[in-house]
């Protein structure tokens, strides 16, 4: 319903589940939803497509494929008001150098109103994620829902070895 954006945050920490652990990323899921109408666009969680892949970047990636375009071409097949729901905010800097999901969503144009994240970025792999400056800059609202950072960090580093384990 309008407004209830936790539960698009939950419905994406469902998909972040689905991740395969991996001690050098983290276990993130997204929702591309029609922000007027409230119907999910995409979805998508790190590692869903082959190759070193995000959970944004699979949500753009696959609806393009669904209309046989690149993701770069998103903007001509999205309706005017998009929000894109994401447990962790997105990345700023890629350790693999692999681009960045700011800067994918920046190429998407102006139909990306809102990011909603669940969690900032924390500080272990890459310190201070400007992506929240970025976003702001580029006009589009940028919303931290709160209220389950714990589980989606416990979900988000499940594949990291603790000091216990070691
Ligand atoms: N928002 C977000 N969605 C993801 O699906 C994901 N895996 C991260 N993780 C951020 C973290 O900073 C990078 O995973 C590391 O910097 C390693 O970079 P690679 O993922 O190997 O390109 N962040
Ligand atoms: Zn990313």
């Amino acid at each position: 319903k309008p407004g209830d954006h936790a539960a698009y945050i939950k419905l994406a920490l469902f998909l972040a589940m689905k991740s395969p652990p991996k001690p050098t990323n983290y276990r993130v899921g997204a929702v591309l939803v029609n922000a007027t109408t409230n119907e999910i666009l995409s979805t998508g969680y790190t590692l869903e497509l082959p190759g070193n892949t995000h959970a944004e970047q699979c949500c753009f990636e696959k609806l393009a494929a669904t209309h046989a375009i690149d993701a770069k071409k998103l903007s001509e097949v999205l309706p005017d008001e998009v929000a894109l729901y994401t447990t962790m905010e997105p990345c700023s800097v890629r350790l693999s150098g692999n681009l960045p999901c700011v800067d994918r969503i920046l190429g998407i144009g102006k139909k990306i109103k809102t990011v909603y994240v669940g969690v900032q970025e924390p500080e272990k792999f890459v310190s201070n994620n400007s992506g929240r400056g970025r976003v702001e800059r580029a006009g589009i609202e940028f919303v931290h829902v709160a209220g389950l950072e714990k589980e989606i960090l416990e979900v988000a580093t499940a594949g990291h070895v603790t000091e216990k384990d070691s």
